[in-house]
């Protein structure tokens, strides 16, 4: 037996003796593969690792750069310097490396064992054999296929250029991405052989659970007797580069024997075998004090500042902080490395000394901090342990006991007081929770972040609404109020005659206990009426009637008005009227909508009267819907004819709502002005059909009409009349003569308000606005204009008819348009003059007057007429 003992450069490699006779003795070449390229290995050599003895027999190809060149690349790899021959015995040929040191870290290692390599053999019965072997082409693309030297001779002639044995950038990352992830599936696999109920989260390593075994792992201590805590333990995972430089280092053949346990290794000295520097902590001391340890100087920290848990920065080195007044650090491999460890060490020493503070920069937490939330912890696993306990012993209706007696307790020693506003009262919805979401809408839509939007009927305008569980806070002189939305699931469907929403809605109002006399009615007034005032706003304004053809129909849905959306487009710019009368009418509704204190002062009803008259035409209707659209009310059309009983204005009367305009038209057509008692009965127009046909059915006679005018007066003046408040009340008529003076005087009807015929200035603007006829835009001094100026007074007609002529001519050219207005108007003074001065338009005016009150009030025509002769009859009848 031939034992040949390589020289080797390292002390490790001079204990592996080669046994040359059993190496030639125990191959099959037909087997040998390259451990690099995996192909049969030309012109191979054997390289010599430490478990050599053991059989590894990591043979690598030894071609040139035209092949698969794997021990050059073998050697590149391990940047080993050169390599020397060292004995040369029958066939056999020793090399061996030179200038390669464990201590480097830069170890060569078998690819099949990952022991250290020192050199390599040349068997040459082997290579002979190997040699004759048949393999592909290394160039790619390219099929040719032979031996070594065939191989050798082809390349030079068709590839003499190429490299093939150069390193594949992508798949060199490949192989480093395989390399890394097999590391780290190793760690792991340790760490739970070390700690199966650890667990990984991240570069971290927690650990659940009792330690009471107290195991000093890796130098950190554990949280003794506090089961419901976890502990940091450690980063355990360290950069991968990192740990490979660290593998390398280490001995190889303990990695050869088992993997895992290499990283075990690797665990275990990082902290055995770097280098550890201390500083200490002393118990009672405020200063950093730092003591003269030769080569590792402590400092003294206050006991406040201890931490119990290690971190490791984002540096090639740990820092672990012990409750026992340790800060240590373990250094790596680099001197930059223990620099940076103690420079950091330093500075959180310093930073101690200066601050006395937590340092945020070294994500610590402070003992005090920990020992707050472990404290608050244990209490809410107290908490939760007895919640259970109480669940499973007490039965439900005695915990609910439980719960309402613990909250009222809760209520009484609070400072704040709640009020719960809930989406329906019973069966009706409730107003006040409507209201309130109206109101919070205002400030939600800038506070909060998640909201519901809705549009409501007759609106233009969206809301906001709070989502559920949203919280606003509100201010009410100078208090502070919290609104939270709470939307809980209704629990099971209990019997109901209208179906009730899945969802039960409510506010919470929260406001201190204290603050309550302030917040307690006022606040919630003060909602109410802001919440009617964005509806108001929001929605579209609405024209009232309550002319149904019937009385009957008066109690309908219990709502005696009908609406419809009203868009008269009259406003006080388009009103053909005296600019300073117009401002003046303007001046009176503002100051009315705006008095609301003054109302109150003076103790009048918040309500005014205005009374609008003259002839048909000038514009009296008009002149409501300016008023309406300008003070933005509605408008209630109240038509006397329809309503029966004085009662029975009241009631319409108490239906109407604040910030709306009541309008009896032509009242002086609508009601026998004169007669303040009830009336007489009516007498039937038509005879009542025949009771004996049984076959006819007996229509109900029609409701005695008794409206008087005291009725109408107490309607605009009487108690009921303030039943609201912000009303105004319109009366037109063309025979102001024929009202009763009652009617009129103030407090009823406090501003008369004369609508004539059509003045110069009326004309002006009324040419604006059908001609768009602008101020200046005709010469002022122009006949045309004179005579119009001349002319329109003597005319006497109605802003009506001289709409009626500029509408007919508004296509034309607007100098042409304003000739033909001035000669009809010329037309008509002529006419006048020559009848002698009367208004014409006044006799049309009593005409029309005669045929109005004839189709508004038959009956009532014909009640006067026959009422004799219904009283005769019924005396007749009587003495029958
Ligand atoms: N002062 C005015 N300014 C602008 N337009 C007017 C004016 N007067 C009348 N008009 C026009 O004449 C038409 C009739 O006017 P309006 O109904 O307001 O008159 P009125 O006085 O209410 O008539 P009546 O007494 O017959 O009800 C309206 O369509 C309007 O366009």
């Amino acid at each position: 037996m031939v034992m040949v003992m390589p020289a080797l450069v390292s002390d490790e490699a001079a204990s592996y003796p080669l046994d040359l006779e059993n190496l030639k003795m125990d191959l099959d070449w037909d087997d040998v593969s390259c451990s690099i390229c995996l192909n049969f290995p030309h012109n191979g050599v054997l390289l010599h690792c430490s478990s050599y003895e053991k059989g590894c027999r990591p043979f690598i190809c030894d071609t040139d750069q035209n092949h698969s060149n794997c021990l050059e690349r073998f050697k590149n790899a391990y940047r080993i310097p050169a390599a020397i021959k060292d004995t040369s015995t029958d066939g056999v040929t020793i090399i061996c490396f030179q200038g390669v040191s464990a201590s480097t870290g830069n170890q060569p290692t078998c690819p099949l064992c990952r022991g250290a390599v020192t050199g390599w053999l040349i068997i040459d019965k082997a290579r002979v054999s190997l040699n004759m072997k048949e393999r592909c082409c290394e160039e790619k693309h390219c099929a040719y296929t032979g031996n070594f030297f065939e191989l050798q001779k082809h390349a030079k002639v068709r590839h003499p250029y190429s490299c093939p044995s150069k390193i594949d950038p992508a798949r060199k990352l490949d192989w480093e991405n395989f390399q890394q992830s097999s590391e780290i599936i190793d760690v792991l696999s340790t760490i739970h052989a070390e700690a199966p109920h650890a667990v990984v989260l991240g570069d971290y390593v927690i650990e659940y659970g009792d330690s009471e075994a107290g195991d000093e792992y890796i130098g950190v201590r554990r949280n003794r007797g506090r089961w419901w805590s976890s502990l940091l333990s450690c980063r355990l995972i360290p950069r991968f580069g990192c740990l490979r430089t660290r593998r390398r280092s280490s001995h190889g053949d303990d990695r050869s024997r088992h993997g895992s346990i290499a990283d075990v290794s690797y665990i275990g000295e990082a902290f055995s075998s770097l280098d550890v520097r201390e500083y200490r902590f002393a118990e009672t001391d405020d200063g950093v004090v730092q003591t003269g340890v030769s080569t590792a100087p402590s400092l003294v920290i206050p006991g406040h500042y201890r931490w119990e848990f290690s971190c490791r920065f984002i540096f090639n080195f740990d820092i672990f902080i012990t409750d026992t007044g340790h800060v240590r650090y373990t250094s790596c491999n680099t001197i930059d490395d223990q620099r940076n460890a103690q420079k950091l060490v330093e500075s959180f020493a310093a930073n101690l000394l200066i601050n006395k503070a937590k340092i945020g920069a070294f994500l610590f937490l402070d003992r005090k901090g920990m020992e707050f939330w472990t404290s608050l912890a244990s209490l809410m696993g107290v908490f939760a342990f007895c919640q259970s306990i109480l669940h499973a012993l007490l039965p439900p209706e005695l915990r609910f006991a439980a719960t309402t007696v613990l909250q009222r307790a809760f209520l009484c020693f609070s400072s704040y007081c709640y009020y719960d506003i809930t989406e329906t009262d019973g069966m009706s919805t409730n107003e006040l929770y409507h209201s309130v979401q109206l109101y919070l809408s205002r400030s939600a839509s800038v506070a909060a972040t998640h909201l519901s939007l809705s549009r409501g009927l007759n609106s233009s305008a969206f809301t906001f609404g709070l989502s559920s569980h949203d919280r606003l806070v509100d201010t009410f002189r100078g208090a502070t109020a919290t609104w939270e939305h709470v939307v809980t699931q209704r629990q099971a469907q209990t019997f109901s005659w209208r179906p009730l929403p899945e969802e039960k809605r409510s506010f919470t109002l929260r406001i201190k206990k204290k603050d309550k006399p302030l917040f307690v009615p006022a606040y919630l007034d003060h909602i109410m009426d802001t919440a009617t005032e964005l509806r108001r706003r929001s929605q579209d304004r609405l024209l009232y009637t309550n002319s149904r053809g019937s009385a009957g129909g008066m109690e309908s849905r219990g709502f005696p008005w009908e609406s419809v959306p009203f868009k008269h487009p009259s406003t006080f710019e388009t009103l053909a009227m005296d600019p300073e009368r117009k401002q003046l009418i303007m001046a009176d509704l503002r100051d009315f909508a705006e008095g609301k204190a003054f109302y109150e002062k003076t103790g009048r009803a918040w309500k005014r009267g205005y009374l609008l008259y003259g002839p048909p035409g000038t514009g009296k209707s008009s002149m409501i819907a300016a008023m309406a659209n300008f003070l933005g009310y509605d408008v209630y059309d109240l038509e006397l004819t329809e309503v029966s009983t004085n009662s029975e204005l009241r009631k319409l009367l108490m239906k109407t709502t604040s910030k709306s305009i009541i309008v009896i038209e032509d009242i002086d057509c609508s009601i026998n002005l004169t007669n303040r008692g009830p009336k007489k009965s009516p007498t039937p127009l038509i005879d009542p059909p025949s009771t004996e046909d049984p076959n006819v059915a007996v229509a109900p006679a029609a409701a005695p009409k008794t409206i008087t005018l005291s009725g109408l007066l107490n309607f605009t003046d009487g108690l009921w009349s303030c039943c609201g408040s912000e009303r105004i009340f319109v009366f037109t008529t063309n025979h102001v003569e024929k009202l009763d003076s009652a009617l009129l005087r103030s407090g009823r009807m406090d501003m008369h308000i004369l609508m004539g015929y059509c003045s110069f200035p009326a004309l002006k603007i009324l040419m604006k606005n059908y001609l768009g006829l602008e101020d200046g835009e005709l010469d002022e001094k122009s006949d045309l204009w004179a005579g119009l100026a001349a002319a329109i007074d003597e005319a006497e007609i109605t802003p009506a008819d001289v709409s009626e002529i500029l509408i007919k001519n508004r296509r034309r050219e607007k100098p042409a348009a304003a000739a033909e207005l001035l000669e009809v108007l010329k037309a008509r003074v002529e006419k006048r003059r020559k009848e002698g001065g009367k208004i014409s338009s006044g006799e049309g005016v009593e005409v029309e007057e005669e045929e109005k009150r004839a189709l508004d009030s038959p009956k009532e025509s014909g009640q006067d007429t026959e009422s004799d002769g219904g009283k005769e009859a019924v005396a007749a009848a009587a003495a029958l």
